[in-house]
């Protein structure tokens, strides 16, 4: 084969079959050291690169390229496939020097001869389905009927159906968003179906209608009044809402769902684009990511919050029983950010129950969320929420000694005398009590509890100052203070830590010999009812809170888990998250 370009020649002084824009250039290079104090070899180089072959090559295709981008290139035959058969069998029976090897090569590869395939198939616009003829019998008085013919594939139709109870008709219910009847752009909600391949359907009941559909194979050709102007000039624009799925649905479990085929199975966390809103009842949505782009639907934000408040008054359902059976969440209220390494701040209880049981009565199905890019210098505080005794003090500890210049701890108050060694602001700020008891009220403690009659918190205040440090603040917190850590100037990434199985749980934490956390005496391992209760009260918060949580990490193997955590830290910075759409606006 030829080489592509030329090999360079030597320069020219008189550059005489350039390009004249280039020739001018060229020319141009003499006066240059008059001008501007430059080296000779750099003006040598220029001269040499601005003569070359290659460079006159690259100028010849763009001078053809752009003289031709606006001709539509047109094929100039469709047989291209049948001329290389052909040339190949001439070559074949004639002696052949090396070129002609050659080309009988190129010819007989089967990529090729695939490419003129396509070539042709394009060449002779064999792309779009072969429709038959429209059939003749159709009633010309009959003012407004259209005709719609639809190749059947795997890919449903993307529309419903529902039987009009005064007039017995069938009529198109929903059109799918993004599916092969939206598509078409010719079957409109509201059109009237009287045929499906000559067969009348007037009367029937859907699910009739849907067997007939589901038993033809080809070409369906559907016989329709159009709906009234009003539905058919109607433009369903797609709409952007995404929402973060606070269940799992399976239109196959759903017994109110008007298509299951229609339905859209999704788990609790996805997120899910809303495309069509239309039916407060039925939404249409796709799965963010999905390349399919046909929404399917899902049960709307009221008839979803009905079924979730039905359940937890139905006596048999996990959600009625964790209502009324379970506490609190007994001992999770101790205030281990304000611990730093003082065990003897361990006793510290959060008045937080009745919150607890307020939070019972939130039912969050969907919450609108937008993607939200962090800016470097101001990092998104990690939040840790975890059942007493799974681990995530130990997770924090590592986290910050691994690089204590960019995460960092909050710095606790306390209404307790400052003793003569410690320094204000390095293990406590000291507040007296009545500012202290003032700044609880006005909320600016996310957390805060008594021991020995001295108040020590959280406040709001220490996570600013640590963020507005451009540093990333890590905090382990009460899950009540979720809701008054969640706001748009802080955006704070949620991760539950959640313990293991129960083997697992026994394993790790009896071959670490890890010493438990409700004892204050810290010199005992973990019982067994201990690492029970871990379980059972991380069940218990997983059900009131999960709805806030951004990442569950499980705290099985300790290495692996802060490995994990280090993984999350470094995709909250540098990667674009899910974030309440509230705080993006
Ligand atoms: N994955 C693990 N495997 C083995 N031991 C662990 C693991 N995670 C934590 N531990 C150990 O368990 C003990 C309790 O951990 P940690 O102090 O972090 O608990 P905590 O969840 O912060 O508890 P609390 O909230 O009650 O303070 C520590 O000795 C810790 O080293």
């Amino acid at each position: 084969m030829p080489a592509l370009v030329a090999s360079p020649t030597p320069s020219s002084p008189t550059p005489t079959r350039h390009d004249p824009s280039l020739q001018r250039l060229i020319l141009a290079l003499d006066q240059i050291p008059n001008k501007i104090d430059v080296r000779q070899e750099d003006l040598i180089f220029l001269n040499n690169l601005l003569q070359s072959s290659e460079l006159q090559a690259l100028l010849k295709i763009h001078g053809k390229v752009s003289t031709n981008e606006c001709i539509e290139p047109c094929p100039v035959a469709s047989n291209a496939s049948q001329i290389a058969y052909d040339v190949g069998d001439d070559l074949r029976s004639k002696p052949m020097n090396s070129d002609a090897k050659e080309l009988y090569q190129i010819l007989a590869f089967p990529h090729f001869q695939a490419l003129l395939e396509c070539h042709d198939k394009i060449a002779s616009k064999d792309f779009m389905p072969r429709l038959p003829e429209l059939p003749l019998d159709i009633d010309e008085g009959e003012p407004s009927v259209k005709i719609v013919r639809l190749v059947k594939s795997n890919e449903p139709l993307g529309a419903t159906i529902k039987c009009d109870e005064d007039s017995g008709m069938i009529v198109i219910a929903r059109i799918m968003h993004g599916g092969a009847a939206d598509r078409s752009g010719v079957i409109h909600v509201g059109d009237e179906v009287h045929e499906v391949n000559g067969i009348p359907v007037k009367g029937k009941e859907p699910d009739d209608v849907v067997s007939i559909l589901a038993g033809i194979n080809g070409t369906i050709t559907f016989k329709l009044v159009p709906a009234e102007l009003e539905f058919e000039n109607r433009i369903y624009r797609e709409s952007q809402v995404r929402v973060r799925a606070h269940f799992d649905y399976d239109p196959k479990d759903d017994k109110l769902i008007p298509c299951k085929e229609a339905g859209l199975g999704f788990n609790k966390g996805d997120i899910l684009h809303i495309v069509n809103q239309d039916d407060p009842t039925w939404w249409q949505a796709r799965k963010e990511g999905d390349k399919n782009q046909r929404a399917g639907l899902i049960p709307g934000r009221q008839l979803q919050e009905r079924r979730e408040a039905l359940k937890r008054t139905t006596p048999s359902s996990p959600a009625f029983q964790r209502e009324q059976g379970s506490p609190g969440l007994r001992g999770s209220g101790r205030g281990s950010t304000i611990r730093n390494s003082k065990r003897k701040t361990r006793k510290i209880m959060y008045h937080a129950k009745e919150n607890d049981e307020y939070d019972n009565e939130e039912i969050i199905v969907f919450d609108e969320v937008a993607r939200f890019q962090v800016t470097p210098g101001r990092y998104r505080p990690i939040v840790m929420i975890a059942a007493p005794g799974v681990g995530r003090n130990e997770l924090k500890r590592r986290i910050i000694a691994s690089d204590p210049s960019h995460f960092k701890a909050t710095i606790p108050h306390t209404s307790r005398p400052k003793k003569p060694t410690e320094v204000e602001g390095k293990e406590y700020h000291f507040l007296s009590r009545l500012q202290m008891e003032s700044d609880i009220q006005n909320n600016r403690f996310i957390e805060h509890g008594e021991y020995k009659g001295n108040l020590y918190g959280t406040s709001l205040d220490a996570i600013y100052d640590v963020v507005n440090s451009s540093k990333v603040c890590i905090l382990n917190v009460h899950p009540q203070a979720i809701k008054l850590l969640r706001i748009s100037d802080l955006k704070p990434y949620i991760v539950f830590v959640k313990p293991p199985s129960i083997d697992r749980l026994r394993m790790t934490r009896l071959s670490a010999q890890a010493k438990s956390t409700l004892d204050p005496t810290l010199t005992r391992t973990f019982s067994d009812e201990e690492l029970h209760e871990m379980i059972a009260t991380s069940q218990r918060i997983e059900a009131l809170y999960s709805h806030y949580f951004d990442y569950t990490l499980i705290n099985d193997d300790l290495q692996v888990a802060y490995s994990e955590l280090r993984v999350i830290a470094y995709r909250v910075e540098h990667e674009p998250q899910w974030v309440p759409a509230g705080w993006v606006r």
